[in-house]
């Protein structure tokens, strides 16, 4: 089993704007563990930093500074190859993310290949079919031929959560995987998430706007404002008893079942009224320092 140790992250963009350049901090110290078998979900209002975390967790983009290691359970290093089969990512956009051209069964078949996952011909078929069945993509044959624009939307989401798995994922990084699905087949997408992820015992990092799915289907929540920890735990404390002001706007803002229509993250927030130098620890249960690695972090004082 694997599992990923974040250590003070930053990343810094540089903006250009005609002869002038800013430093843009998109992740600003971030320390969080992924373990197997658990899934943490990571919460903030668009551009807090969310994706940048996503893109460095699965090499997309290098860090400024920190490390991310990916280790197994007798605490070997997962490197280069390896780290490339095991921490796969579900992207927001199962349209983009799929190539028109190909068929679904090419989808699935190239990274079985590519990982040496399977030897050739009938036996990457058998396990492309294996897969599809094993995200409800039934029947196999008939799916397996198809483009992805025979496909519906939640479908085509299910073929990109069949292709993660396919190299033999043991971390998948989830970044609004339901986010651009019609809402009434989310639920069923988010189930089949934490189904795979029980069976395979993943370790996941779930990505969200959605505080309601964010507690419904995590372990903890880590939230994310301007790029620091705010305030990290156990996901029903964090929800029902959050400390930092700017989750108690986001769980105000949560979609209440009582409530037509659906209020997310990003409802308006009053920035000012916003401290992002500390962060609320439920595991330690007390305020510490925002910005700084979990186990250095400072206790500070608040009331
Ligand atoms: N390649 C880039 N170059 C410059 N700035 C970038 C780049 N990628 C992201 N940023 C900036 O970094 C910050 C964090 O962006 P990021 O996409 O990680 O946020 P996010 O929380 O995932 O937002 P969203 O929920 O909208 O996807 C934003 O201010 C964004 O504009």
């Amino acid at each position: 089993m694997t599992g990923v140790h974040v250590t003070d992250l930053v990343k810094d963009y540089t903006i250009r704007n005609g002869l002038k350049r800013t430093r843009l901090r998109a992740v600003d110290h971030v320390s969080l563990d992924l373990t197997p078998g658990r899934t943490v979900a990571l919460v903030g209002e668009s551009g807090s930093g969310k994706s940048t975390i996503a893109k460095i967790l699965t090499r997309m983009e290098s860090p400024t500074s920190g490390a991310v290691e990916v280790v197994r359970d007798d605490g070997t290093h997962v490197e280069k190859a390896a780290y490339r089969r095991e921490v796969q990512m579900v992207f927001q956009d199962p349209f983009a993310s799929l190539n028109p051209f190909h068929s679904i069964e090419h989808h699935i078949a190239r990274p079985l290949r590519i990982h040496n996952r399977t030897a050739a011909g009938e036996e990457t078929r058998q396990r492309v079919l294996e897969m599809l069945e094993r995200v409800n993509l039934t029947p196999a044959e008939s799916i397996a031929p198809r483009r992805p624009h025979e496909l519906s939307g939640g479908q085509r989401q299910r073929v990109a959560i069949a292709r993660a798995l396919a190299p033999g994922a043991k971390v998948l990084i989830a970044d609004e995987p339901v986010s651009m699905l019609d809402v009434s087949i989310r639920l069923g997408v988010l189930n089949l998430l934490g189904r795979l992820q029980r069976e395979d015992e993943l370790a996941v990092l779930y990505i969200t706007h959605d505080l309601a799915t964010a507690r419904h289907f995590s372990d903890e929540i880590t939230v994310l404002y301007r790029g620091r920890v705010v305030e990290r735990g156990p996901a029903d404390a964090v929800i029902l008893d959050p400390h930092h002001e700017y989750t108690k706007l986001l769980a105000a803002a949560a979609p209440d079942p009582e409530r037509p229509g659906r209020v997310t993250a990003d409802a308006p927030v009053d920035r000012d009224a916003i401290d992002s130098t500390a962060c609320y620890d439920h595991f330690a249960g007390e305020w510490r320092e925002a910005g700084v690695p979990g186990a250095d972090a400072k206790p500070v004082a608040r009331t």
